[in-house]
């Protein structure tokens, strides 16, 4: 796994680029990254000024771990050039650019942000939330090596689809998976999408579950209250730290004994789930090393 792919990304909050409280209490709160967003949460009549908050904010270097990260306004709006200029200047973790629907976006962008002299640490984040991104998902994300993240846009996504929002997400499933495929074939992040019942936690902790079972490496958020439920579901447990390390063991152990086959708990264990162990172990340690630093 790439250090990209290592960094734990469980809990990425969203945070209106105009709300100044929101971005001072940002540098209190635990979540692994941060998207200052310049698009639907701020008004027309409040962008410019949120952009200059929000990158001076991105440049500042006083978030500490957290990934701070701008979510610049659609390639077709009036306020994306400067907008990608801005940030190519202050140079954030990422520009996370909403409605991306093609490898030519990916690469136009890459290309801005070149130009714009954005520093090789600025990575693009694209959003997947249209039904042409969920067919375009795999040359998205293979469109450029500065591309890192997929993420998923799912309010925007149930609107094109006139899906309704429903316990389970069976109406987005299909598109979830594509993303999926295109994010694990690539090797690339996949963030899930918001859940917009800012009170219902526990309808939260079961979406988190269900995103952390399909694959998901963390999920977007939008109230600081979310985030201790989606750090916990999306960190390995304590049983699965301890199960993996037993897995390596009785794995090293039939190695040595010249065999390639093993049962941990009853289950058999080959090669592949020595590498997924492995995988548990190295994201359990990246997660305990942000947490001491
Ligand atoms: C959803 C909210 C509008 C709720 O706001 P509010 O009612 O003010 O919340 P609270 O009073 O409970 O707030 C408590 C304190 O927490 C701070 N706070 C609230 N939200 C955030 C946040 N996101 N980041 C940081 N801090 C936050 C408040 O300032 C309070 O602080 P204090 O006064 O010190 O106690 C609001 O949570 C909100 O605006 N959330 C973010 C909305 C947003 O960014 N939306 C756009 C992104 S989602 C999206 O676009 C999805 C995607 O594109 C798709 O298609 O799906
Ligand atoms: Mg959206």
């Amino acid at each position: 796994m790439s250090d990209t792919q290592l960094r734990p990304r469980r809990s990425v909050l969203y945070m209106p680029g105009a709300n100044e409280r929101a971005l001072e209490k940002a540098k209190t709160l635990p979540a692994d990254a941060l998207i200052l967003d310049l698009e639907d949460a701020v008004a027309p009549d409040a962008k410019a000024e949120a952009r200059e908050r929000v990158c001076a904010a991105a440049a500042s270097g006083d978030y500490g771990q957290r990934e701070v990260t701008i979510r610049v306004n659609g390639l077709d709006t009036e306020w994306h050039e400067a907008d990608l200029r801005a940030a190519a200047e202050a140079g954030p973790a990422a520009v996370v650019v909403p409605k991306v629907n093609s490898a030519r976006e990916v690469r136009d962008i890459e290309r801005a942000l070149e130009l714009g002299g954005a520093p090789e640490h600025t990575k693009i984040w694209a959003m997947v939330e249209t039904p042409v991104a969920m067919l375009h998902a795999e040359e998205i994300a293979a469109a450029s090596d500065r591309l890192s993240v997929l993420v998923m846009g799912t309010n925007d996504l149930a609107k094109e689809l006139h899906a309704e929002f429903v316990p389970g997400r069976a109406p987005l499933l299909g598109g979830l998976s594509l993303c999926l495929l295109a994010a694990r074939a690539t090797g690339k992040v996949i963030l899930d999408g918001v859940y917009n019942d800012v009170k219902d936690l526990e309808g939260f902790e079961a979406e988190c579950l269900q995103g952390r079972q399909f694959g998901f490496d963390g999920k977007t958020l939008i109230h600081p209250g979310q985030l201790e439920p989606c750090n916990r579901v999306f960190a390995p447990s304590e049983e699965e730290i301890e199960r993996s390390r037993r897995i390596i063991e009785a794995f090293d152990q039939a190695r040595a004994e010249g065999r390639g086959v093993v049962t941990v708990d009853g289950r058999m264990i080959e090669n592949l789930h020595v590498d997924n162990a492995r995988r548990i172990l190295a994201m359990a340690e990246a997660i305990n090393a942000t947490q001491e630093s």
